[in-house]
């Protein structure tokens, strides 16, 4: 089995291949002294590159390698810190990664820690942990395409983090690039002065030493404490066949050497530090690490670390356990199971491993009648899903039968004492089958969310038809220039989940852009719809829907089941029913299907063999009042 693990070692050099860093080279890699606590922090600068997804993030990263001498120059398309196979394939950027580069600039030595992250909106959790290690940002944005819906997502994040921002239009060696018309863009959205406006080509190479020089002289060192006890935050975490789990740390104060024992916050469990290195962004081992340092550690093959947890000295006065789970909000939620039950371990081991690697999913076991036992897993977005079933299948060589994405719903309840599952008087649905009786539900609640569209002026018709069919309510829009507008909706999260990108790129001829923000849970009008198949529920079609969309889905769902069942036997009734009422009826005619009609003459064999395939076919059905429902049905019938 390949583990993601491989996969970033085939690149972060190999396991049984580890150069033993000694003091003289590490003198060397910062040109002060180890051993005297004086590792000048003055000299460290920990930043990141952010910038609306495609606006050239690890292609400049690839010329920051180039420049500090990682990689050789040359290679305009290497793309070296997209190490996943799922990154290389889709062209964009899912992990954030790190790399210390040594530049020596005015006759000193700098440290400086680049951390490549993602673009698109459905791995911002990747993006708000590496800026939580920085100090500033170079912040990108396309020259040509100007600014884009994640720009202004990415530039408030930075805001918010209080982080230097180096404002920087790439992309100026394309014809039509406009540096001048962006730079207006970006004084008139961001207030950002014209003269503190770089511009690059990070294809060609073009201002990216000036680029690098900005970000020793603009971006201040690490606030950090030597002197204080050791503490340092896990950014990152992963798994290596050989040594465990091992952590990105930042550390916040005090140092740290290779055979100290250290304790985690969240459990107070103390371990052994057994391996501590930099990442160049090949590892790099180191015997001692100090406050303001980005590196790899780890406490060998039972060690722990989650992203979110602290490591602490001995010393640290710490003593209470802490939750160490970050908070990520869920937006979609979808129900993985084996493709045969007989994979169900091999199916599980993998997405451990998996989740550690990506701690932005949430998982919990799930099981259906159809498709047996299973997980529930939460995620950000459907790209992530896509990406993760992708890296579960590339990376762990598991394959996963995946059910239509629902977004949760919150909803509060009367007498919870009585209701099983309920512990308080709200509750958080992942899964439509958890809901309680009707008669026991006060009120619905519906996740909505902040979108923002930035698209030229002539779609501006077209993007609010489409906000307003899927129940957006328009916010105050503003001119980015003469051509662009920013429009922002408030619109709920069901509705954007499954397809609103898509539409929207299909309406604006690919020009608009889109973001959106968590705007927490509000009332909405909300009733869950069954399906009954011949008068039996099944469980496993039952959604939430908004009455204003009862009707149409009814309809949909119930003529899309009448396609997708096999004729049977008996007459088949397909009902779409909310609290007893029938909303849509479709009718399945009787019908027996002979598998053998097509042999003439005699041939008992192959009659048997075309009979057995039949039966194996059945087994891969679930049955509902003597009804044989195929199980790619329950997948496909929820799709939009
Ligand atoms: N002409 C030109 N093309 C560039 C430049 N920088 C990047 N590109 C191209 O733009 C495309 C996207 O670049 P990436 O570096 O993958 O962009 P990214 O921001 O890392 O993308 P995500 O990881 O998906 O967010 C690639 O085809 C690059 O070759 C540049 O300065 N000039």
């Amino acid at each position: 089995m390949v583990t993601i693990i491989n996969k970033i070692w085939s690149f972060n050099s190999s396991a049984y291949n580890i150069r033993i860093f000694s003091r003289r080279s590490f003198r060397r890699a910062y040109g002060t002294n180890i051993d005297d606590k004086s590792i000048d922090i003055s000299r460290i600068r920990n930043f990141s590159i952010v910038a609306h997804v495609d606006h050239g993030k690890s292609t400049l990263a690839d010329r920051l390698l180039e420049l500090t001498g990682v990689i050789k120059p040359g290679n305009e398309t290497s793309q070296v810190l997209d190490q996943l196979q799922v990154e290389r394939e889709r062209g964009i950027t899912v992990k954030a990664v790190t790399a210390s580069l040594n530049y020596k600039y005015n006759k000193k030595d700098y440290l400086l820690n680049l951390i490549d992250t993602p673009g698109h909106v459905d791995f911002s959790n990747e993006v708000v942990r590496s800026v939580k290690a920085c100090q500033g940002v170079i912040f990108l944005v396309d020259a040509n395409e100007g600014v884009q819906a994640q720009s202004v997502a990415v530039h408030s994040l930075a805001k918010r983090n209080n982080l230097v921002i180096i404002p920087t239009l790439n992309k100026v060696d394309l014809p039509r690039a406009d540096p001048e018309n962006t730079k207006a863009q970006l004084k008139s959205l961001f207030n950002i002065a014209p003269d503190t406006v770089l511009s690059i080509s990070a294809k060609k190479g073009w201002g990216v030493k000036e680029l690098l020089e900005a970000v020793i002289t603009r971006i201040p060192p690490p606030n950090v404490d030597l002197n204080e006890h050791f503490r340092a935050t896990i950014i990152d975490t992963w798994h290596d066949k050989y040594r465990g789990v091992l952590c990105l740390a930042y550390i916040e104060s005090g140092s740290i050497q290779v055979g100290q024992t250290v304790k985690w916050r969240s459990d107070l469990k103390q371990q052994t530090l057994k391996y501590l290195a930099l990442l160049r962004p090949s590892e790099e081992p180191i015997e001692k690490a100090v406050a303001g340092q980005v590196v790899m550690v780890g406490c060998g093959p039972k060690g722990g670390g989650s992203v979110g947890d602290e490591l602490l000295s001995l010393a640290s006065a710490e003593t209470t356990k802490v939750a160490s789970a970050p908070t990520v909000k869920h937006m979609v939620y979808a129900g993985i199971f084996p493709a045969d039950q007989s994979q169900h371990t091999q199916l599980s081991d993998a997405i451990k491993k998996l989740a550690l690697n990506d701690s932005a999913v949430s998982v919990s076991i799930d099981s259906s009648p159809a498709l047996g036992q299973g997980w529930r897993i939460g995620f950000l977005g459907l790209l992530h899903l896509d990406v993760f079933t992708q890296r579960l299948l590339q990376e762990h060589k598991a394959e996963a039968i995946l059910t239509a994405p629902s977004v949760p719903y919150k909803i509060k309840v009367m007498g919870a004492k009585t209701i099983k599952q309920f512990k308080g008087e709200e509750a958080i649905i992942t899964n439509p089958l958890q809901l309680p009786d009707p008669n026991n539900i006060v009120e619905y609640y519906e996740p909505f969310v902040i979108g923002t569209i930035i698209t030229p002026v002539e779609y501006i018709g077209a993007v609010n038809t489409l906000c307003v069919d899927r129940r957006g309510t328009p916010r105050p829009s503003s001119a980015v220039d003469e051509k662009m507008m920013m429009l922002q909706y408030i619109l709920p999260l069901s509705e954007v989940v499954v397809d609103f990108h898509d539409t929207l790129k299909g309406l604006t001829s690919g020009f608009a852009s889109f973001d959106y923000q968590d705007y927490g849970f509000h009332p909405s009008s909300l009733v869950r719809m069954d399906i009954l198949i011949n008068g039996v529920l099944v469980d496993e079609l039952t959604t939430i829907v908004h009455t204003s969309r009862l009707e149409y889905n009814a309809r949909n769902m119930t003529a899309k089941l009448k396609e997708m069942i096999p004729r049977q036997m008996v007459q088949v009734a397909i009902q779409a029913v909310v609290s007893g009422k029938v909303y849509s009826r479709e009718t399945l005619k009787a019908y027996r299907k002979d598998v053998t009609a097509k042999l003439y003459g005699g041939d008992v064999t192959r009659r048997k063999k075309l009979l057995k395939q039949q039966a194996d076919g059945k087994k891969k059905m679930r049955s509902v009042a003597n009804i044989k429902i195929p199980r790619n049905t329950f997948i496909d019938v929820l799709k939009r």
